[in-house]
């Protein structure tokens, strides 16, 4: 069984993401998709959208609290009227674009823990670190796990390096070995990659041990090649 996720980022409309859904949903019906398939659209997409079990749509993003006055925020206030229940924590354009620091990730972790989200939890180096080799690597990922409960049941996490996100250029699978094993070796949870994955790459990246699933941007936004992703994914 694997994960497979689409990370909207800022892109599609309400209208497009509509029909992306649909599409996909029906591509998983028609195929007999076992796999879990998610969908992060934009806030402004979401939307109740009825659809198969495993198929799950998610929010990018969202503040740690019911409602409240948060200007350009959102709450459970606003994911419950849509029944969303899973959230995309930590990931890298977050943590570096909007300056989130990992003070207010584990609050947000935390708060979203307590109401049994799913929490798809990102982790990732920059190329600078990533140059000082693996030992440092792994230092600089397991600071991003401070005050995560890394037992918690409903937490899926996603290593993603910055240098491979919206570059093209993936990570070799030495490199993901390399630091899935250590990771899977501390915390006994699903782990995905993210990083340039597409269509051509992604059964090659997912059917390593110790990868559960993939987080794509860039090659999950046409259906035809998500569609072509979940295809190429579906017997792992
Ligand atoms: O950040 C990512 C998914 O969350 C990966 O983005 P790309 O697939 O565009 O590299």
């Amino acid at each position: 069984m694997a994960i497979i996720a689409s990370n909207f980022k800022t892109n599609h409309t309400r209208k497009s993401t509509a029909a992306f859904i649909k599409e996909i949903d029906s591509f998983i019906k028609s195929n007999s998709i076992k796999n879990e398939i998610m969908i992060f659209p934009t806030a402004t997409s979401l939307d109740s959208f009825e659809i198969s079990e495993n198929l799950k749509i998610g929010v990018q993003n969202a503040y740690p609290v019911e409602k409240g006055s948060f200007t350009g925020e959102i709450g459970t206030q606003q994911l419950d009227e849509f029944g969303i229940k899973t959230i995309l924590i930590g990931h890298s354009e977050r943590r570096h674009i909007l300056k989130e620091t990992q003070k207010q990730i584990a609050e947000k972790y935390n708060f979203y823990k307590e109401l049994g989200y799913t929490i798809v939890y990102c982790i990732g180096e920059p190329l600078e670190v990533k140059k000082l080799g693996l030992e440092k690597t792994l230092e600089y990922l397991y600071e991003q796990f401070e005050n995560i409960d890394t037992n918690y049941e409903n937490l899926i996490l996603a290593y993603e390096p910055v240098w491979a996100i919206g570059t093209g250029v993936s990570a070799t699978n030495e490199d993901i070995k390399a630091v899935h094993e250590a990771i899977k070796k501390k915390i006994d949870k699903p782990l995905l990659y993210g990083g340039s994955v597409k269509v051509e790459n992604v059964k090659e990246i997912c059917s390593i041990n110790s990868v559960d699933g993939a987080l794509i941007g860039t090659a999950s936004w046409v259906a035809e090649d998500f569609k072509q992703i979940i295809e190429n994914t579906k017997d792992l």
